[in-house]
């Protein structure tokens, strides 16, 4: 079964709980939160203290992308504000399996997320320390941007790695995700897509989480 990761980043911030109890109810799996630093990324979004104040709206899994500079600082903040999955990206973290630990020590899942410029042999020696790998389809920073398609190989890697090794870490990718993407994804090997504008800019989100599942299952 795909899992379906709604990003708040293009919900409407004014409403926001209600915009992830809309989600949740329209069969939404994780809740996706995109942290930016404004150092990482050029853009600055949610802290710690918008985690906290929607976390009593659900009850799923917040996956919390972290695009920030010397993310090992602010772990412990995202777990105390109710963080279920943390992801730190490859490119920020000069001591990548002490950072895994970090958040595993905490007694939730960890990510680590490759930019698309970035190499998946990055990776390869941490494979059995983590729980997810994000694949970014998007450089980082906003949200409605365009699919990067090079970065279907990357996933046909990962994939191969994942089987060979009987391995359990779910593929999860993010940026630029409508209904014909997410099947070309998950027909490499994806297990969790993350859509932001896709859902969030569709009135009627059921419809549009109907859509990603129906054209995905067209793969199952
Ligand atoms: O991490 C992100 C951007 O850095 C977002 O999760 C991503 O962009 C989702 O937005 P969209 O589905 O609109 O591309
Ligand atoms: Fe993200």
């Amino acid at each position: 079964m795909i899992k379906i990761a709604p990003s708040i980043l293009s919900a409407d911030f004014s409403i926001l709980g209600k915009e992830v109890k809309d989600v949740e109810k329209a069969g939404a799996d994780y809740i996706h939160i995109d942290v930016m630093d404004g150092h990482f990324v050029p853009n600055i979004t949610i802290g710690p203290l918008i985690v906290e104040a929607i976390r009593p709206v659900t009850s799923l899994p917040f996956d919390v992308h972290l695009m920030i500079e010397n993310p090992e600082k602010y772990i412990q903040n995202f777990v105390r504000a109710g963080a279920d999955i943390i992801s730190v990206h490859t490119e920020s973290c000069r001591h990548l399996h002490r950072t895994i630990y970090q958040i595993k020590e905490q007694g939730i899942k960890a990510g680590v997320v490759l930019n698309p410029a970035t190499p998946v042999e990055m990776i390869r020696d941490v494979l059995t320390d983590i729980d997810l790998v994000l694949l970014m389809t998007v450089n980082p920073g906003f949200g409605g941007q365009t699919f990067i398609p090079n970065v279907l190989k990357k996933i046909e890697q990962v994939k191969r790695w994942k089987d060979e090794q009987n391995l359990t870490f779910e593929i999860e990718v993010d940026g630029g995700i409508n209904d014909e993407t997410a099947k070309q994804c998950v027909e490499k090997g994806v297990d969790v897509l993350v859509a932001g504008s896709y859902i969030f800019n569709n009135k009627n989100r059921v419809q549009a989480i109907e859509m990603i599942r129906t054209r995905v299952s067209e793969v199952q």
